[in-house]
């Protein structure tokens, strides 16, 4: 399965439901749309097909006999290639559930939903539904490249994901390190198991125990019901836990005694309960940084890298660039409706000469603009927007504790020149975002967090002005 390529739809009425879903699934999955309308259905089906539907039962106030959910879903299942339909029900709706398990649904989740079960219940409908192929992809993986790093990665996954070992993924940002992760869970023997993916950096300090380990009902004020935690839900697959370095002490603690006894008690729980996961990790920390006691606990560090896999930055394997871009330009012209134009040799030349500060996803970003804004007949190297790519690399300075926002917007400019009397809204942000990236040496949480501002909004930043 390719996460990259995966199409969602999310069909419900609630706006907030909806913006919810899509925030939480937009940072893994290749296009997320959101529709409030059913009666918009066949027109959304005819533009393309989605892999995934998230799909609500009542639309019209005030009912709630799921009827225009059903019949949505019926029309969905009468599709040639139907897509698999998860079904969004009201948390004591266990009838509407059945039915629509009944009619096909693939699963069920009740609304409010726990994310790592929304996640996995996705992740596991689009595993079932299509495994991912094409000449450019290896394994199930999606992951491409055949330069001979990218060929030593995979040699290297091949040889570690049948066993049971930890393994830590290290590299820089967006050089496709959950892909990494992805591949090691689908070559493993747990593949037709969950692959969850948790990001560690995100998870709030007061919540950690409960997310990760579940929680008894009525073990703190919002605990309303039994739920069960990410070791849970991942039982007999792989816990993905990623962005590992940015995890305060206090938790790492908390992980370590959970990976030595191999057993999680949920929060009011008296006793614990054995966890059945496979453990691997990812860090875009240098190993320098990794290795001081102070960032991350020695104990730890050894529990999690039994093995490690270097995915080295897409600079280090420029071959490897040509192929990536024209898988991604293919992509973004299905996903516009533009026809299939090459690129220009120049272009190829200058791509792969381009340092590429925020790898593969940098790339991909700048492929998406290309088709976007790319006017003639073969793509040319304007079209990528890299003069300004390059920008956060220019200069790196070694990132600031408690930064503000304001201090960043103010290093910007100062590195930018004085600001330029036209300067908008809009440059002013992107200036202070590639100056929090060159800070934080290429460390999107500890960017975001010097911006403040989240990781997936900061994504959405990078994602709208192209670096
Ligand atoms: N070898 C590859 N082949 C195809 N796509 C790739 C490859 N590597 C990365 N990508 C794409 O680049 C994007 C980033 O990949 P991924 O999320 O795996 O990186 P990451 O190293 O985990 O990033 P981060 O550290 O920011 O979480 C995704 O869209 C992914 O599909």
């Amino acid at each position: 399965m390719s996460d990259s390529t995966a199409r969602i739809l999310i069909l419900d009425d609630d706006a907030d439901v909806a913006y919810a879903a899509r925030m939480l699934l937009r940072r893994r999955y290749g296009e997320v749309a959101v529709l409030h309308d059913p009666a918009q259905l066949n027109g959304v089906l005819a533009r393309g097909m989605p892999d995934v539907v998230l799909l609500d039962f009542n639309f019209t106030p005030g009912r709630t006999d799921g009827a225009e959910g059903l019949a949505a879903l019926d029309l969905l299942r009468r599709q040639p290639q139907p897509p698999a339909v998860i079904a969004l029900t009201a948390y004591a709706d266990v009838p509407l559930a059945v039915e629509a398990l009944k009619r096909g649904a693939a699963d069920f989740i009740t609304k409010p939903w726990d994310n790592a079960r929304l996640v996995a219940a996705v992740d596991s409908a689009l595993a079932r539904r299509r495994p991912a192929t094409g000449p450019a992809m290896h394994g199930v993986s999606g992951l491409m490249g055949d330069s001979a790093p990218m060929q030593a990665v995979r040699a290297m996954i091949a040889g570690v994901a049948p066993t049971e070992a930890n393994v830590m993924v290290l590299g820089e940002n967006g050089v496709g390190k959950e892909l990494v992760a992805r591949a090691l869970h689908a070559q493993s023997r747990r593949a037709a198991g969950t692959f969850l993916s948790v990001d560690m950096g995100a998870l709030p300090e007061s919540t950690f125990e409960s997310e990760l380990f579940g929680h008894r009902k009525g073990s703190f004020t919002d605990a309303k019901a039994d739920r069960a935690g990410r070791f849970q839900a991942a039982r007999g697959g792989t816990l993905f836990l990623d962005e590992i370095g940015n995890m305060p002490l206090a938790a790492q603690a908390k992980l370590l005694t959970v990976l030595e006894r191999r057993e999680v008690t949920p929060v009011g729980a008296d006793r614990p309960e054995s966890v059945d996961v496979r453990i691997v990790s990812a860090t875009n920390l240098d190993e320098a940084r990794l290795f001081d006691p102070g960032v991350f606990r020695a104990d730890l560090l050894f529990r999690l890298n039994t093995i490690v896999v270097r995915v080295p930055p897409l600079r280090e394997r420029r071959d490897d660039v040509p192929l990536l871009a024209r898988h991604y330009l293919a992509l973004s012209e299905t996903q516009y409706g533009r026809p299939a134009r090459s690129i220009a040799p120049a272009a190829v030349d200058a791509l792969c000469g381009h340092p590429w500060p925020g790898n593969v996803r940098a790339l991909r970003h700048a492929c998406e603009r290309a088709v976007i804004l790319g006017a003639h007949a073969e793509y040319r190297i304007d079209d990528f927007g890299l003069a300004a790519i390059a920008l956060p690399a220019l200069a790196p300075m070694a990132p600031t504790a408690g930064q503000t926002a304001a201090g960043v917007a103010a290093v910007a400019t100062a590195a930018a020149g004085a600001v330029r009397e036209e300067a908008t809204l809009s440059s002013l942000e992107r200036e202070a975002i590639a100056a929090a990236l060159a800070q934080a040496q290429g460390n999107i949480s500890h960017a975001a967090r010097m911006l403040g501002v989240s990781r997936a909004a900061l994504y959405r930043k990078l994602d709208k002005h192209g670096i």
